[in-house]
């Protein structure tokens, strides 16, 4: 609605812009006693009169345009970034790996104003500066006929001068489009550049790695500065010769005009002439411009288009179903799985479980060997390439995304946390959660006693970037995080190193936590840590080389010796073991027979 109101006030403007010239042309003729460029002898005083309420008149709507076209320029804007911003969560893995977070935020931020003003042009330019254009044109030519036997080649040489000088500058902005495809490309390494440093900058600084991030920037930002200057010289090249467009033809026309004129030529035709050139060179002029706009635009207007035009890799099936898993079992069926878009190297190859229900299975294997593959797998990140991976008994895509992942819930090694309040963090996962929800699911992951410590009332704790002071700790974020996914009650929990960052105490919280929960729920989680899977898991599967190659309970994988977890547990022994220490063992000092202030034995290689 404001769009469209802009439009029409903006093109009644630009219409009545050279309608007020020609009043003028008509007034200076009739004071000259002669006919205007109309034919006709009209009153001085009317005229004047009629100028003065149009002009007042254009003020007015150009001063109504300029505002209802900004409020309606920012209402497209915040369209746009929201727009951006939901279609972006809706996007999978491929785009997410190819496009980085502060890529995003560029695009989102900055880039979307580029699409929104060139989007605007699109739209609104054939009516706002087609109306000014047609009405200067009629003006202009009855200007014209005003001065006597003008040859008809010299319109072919208007018409020629009005597509020729347009083409040039086309060709002008094709140069600066591609300076400035440069400049975005330099941008975007720099936003990954400057990713990098804000990520951590803690860790950056006990790296002592200030020298070098700072370094990486001020390389990357010579790149950009370099590539700005190069499209900015060349924009500005471009916009000198469209500036002189308007120069050229209002010369050409007036040369001729005056080498024309005669005693029967009123002075308003040249008036005429000189005042309507500008407003018909006027919109070709803006339309160069815009394209010269939309070449300098296009690299950032283009992502904005890519995100909007995306299609998610991964969408309902035309048979899903919003499906309450009441088996909670969770099945692969000779899987075979390498990632999109190459899918090789073969990931997963050919391989087959079924997941206990009601039971905690731990996926154990080498980095890299495929755990968290199957993770993704199980809440359709990715689809493989054979075989079925089934939940409750269904193949996962008979599930909408929707029911399978409110289903099926994902506790990541290391878990979005909202910047904010600890409340606003589990309003995430449900937006109507009470505090007794939130109280009661802290409680039951034993978080809460220490959380009051941080904080009379742990639900306002806020959440930072980074621990601190005031703040959850790595171990406590975890199982902060474990809390908000047991909010929504799975039927299926998958946890990726649910024990990373937990200390001993909360370990064996969380022990008892899991198996506690396993009555009625479907716990799978990759491990690392042997000792926790053995302390919690019902069954271990051991993956290797893309398949799997053992199966069995801890207890009985570890009588049977040899397989992949037996080695596990085996090295990690030897790996935490004190035996290889060579400790000097030191004489005690015979109490008895020493004197009352005995000497301590020095320290090794010491001196007393
Ligand atoms: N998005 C991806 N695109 C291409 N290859 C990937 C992608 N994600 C993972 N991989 C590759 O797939 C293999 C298995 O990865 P996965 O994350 O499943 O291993 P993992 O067993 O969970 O490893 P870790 O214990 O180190 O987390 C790895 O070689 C990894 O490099």
């Amino acid at each position: 609605m404001p769009f469209l109101l802009s439009v029409g006030i903006g093109a009644l403007v630009n219409g009545l812009t050279p309608y007020t010239q020609q009043v003028l042309v008509s007034l200076t003729s009739a004071l000259e006693g002669k006919p205007g460029p109309g034919g006709n002898i009209v009153d001085p005083r009317m005229m004047a009169l009629l100028y003065a309420v149009l002009a007042v008149v254009v003020i007015l709507l150009s001063m109504a345009s300029k505002l209802i076209t900004t409020w309606s320029n920012e209402r497209m804007l915040v369209t746009l970034r929201g727009l951006l911003h939901d279609r972006m969560l809706l996007l999978g893995p491929i785009f997410h790996g190819k496009v980085t977070g502060p890529q995003l935020v560029q695009i989102i931020n900055n880039f979307s104003a580029g699409a929104q003003f060139t989007l605007r042009e699109i739209l609104a330019y054939p009516l706002t500066r087609g109306v000014g254009l047609v009405t200067a044109g009629v003006f202009l030519a009855d200007n014209l006929a005003a001065f006597a036997g003008i040859p008809p080649f010299m319109r072919w040489v208007l018409l020629a001068l009005v597509v020729i000088i347009p083409l040039i500058g086309w060709k002008l902005s094709g140069v600066v489009g591609r300076a400035f495809e440069q400049v975005r490309a330099e941008e975007a390494a720099f936003a990954d550049e400057l990713g990098n440093s804000t990520a951590q900058p803690l860790e950056v600084q006990l790296m002592r790695a200030h020298a070098q991030r700072s370094r990486s920037i001020a390389e990357r930002l010579t790149s950009v500065m370099r590539a700005k200057l190069r499209a900015t010289l060349r924009r500005e090249a471009a916009q000198q010769f469209q500036g002189s467009m308007s120069t050229i033809l209002t010369t050409v026309i007036l040369i001729y005009a005056a080498f024309s004129f005669d005693a029967s030529t009123p002075v308003g035709a040249l008036l005429g002439l000189i005042l309507m050139v500008p407003l018909v060179v006027g919109p070709i002029q803006e339309l160069v411009t815009f394209f010269t706009g939309l070449s300098v635009n296009w690299p950032m207007i283009r992502p904005v288009g890519e995100i909007i035009d995306a299609k998610p890799e991964i969408e309902d099936a035309a048979a899903a179903r919003d499906i309450a898993i009441t088996q909670r079992s969770a099945e692969l069926k000779n899987v075979i799985f390498g990632y999109p878009p190459a899918k090789t190297p073969i990931i997963l190859n050919g391989v087959s479980h079924k997941f206990r229900a009601d039971a905690i299975t731990a996926i154990v294997g080498g980095s890299g060997s495929g755990k968290s593959s199957i993770m993704r797998l199980l809440v359709r990140l990715y689809d493989p390439q054979n075989g079925d991976v089934m939940l409750g008994g269904q193949p996962v895509a008979a599930y909408t995304l929707e029911s399978l992942r409110r289903q099926v819930v994902t506790l990541s090694q290391f878990p979005l946390m909202l910047l904010g309040s600890l409340r606003k963090n589990f309003e995430l996962v449900k937006a109507d959660i009470t505090d007794d929800e939130i109280t009661a699911a802290l409680r039951r992951v034993g978080v809460w006693d220490a959380l009051v410590k941080i904080q009379g009332n742990p639900l306002e704790i806020p959440v930072t970037q980074a621990a601190g002071t005031g703040t959850l700790s790595g171990g406590q974020r975890r199982l902060v995080a474990l809390a908000r996914a047991l909010v929504l009650n799975p039927a299926i929990l998958l946890l990726d190193e649910p024990s990373t960052g937990v200390d001993v105490e909360s370990t064996s919280r969380l022990v008892s936590v899991l198996k506690e929960l396993a009555r009625d729920v479907t716990i799978i989680m990759v491990e690392h840590d042997v000792d926790f899977v053995t302390a919690v898991a019902d069954e271990v599967v051991c993956i290797e080389n893309g398949g799997f190659v053992a199966t069995g309970s801890p207890q009985a994988l570890l009588a049977q010796g040899g397989n992949l977890f037996a080695r596990f547990v085996d090295a990690r022994r030897r790996a935490t073991s004190t035996e290889h220490l060579d400790i000097e063992r030191v004489p005690l000092p015979d109490i008895a027979k020493s004197s009352p202030t005995p000497k301590l034995a020095p320290p090794m290689g010491g001196k007393m």
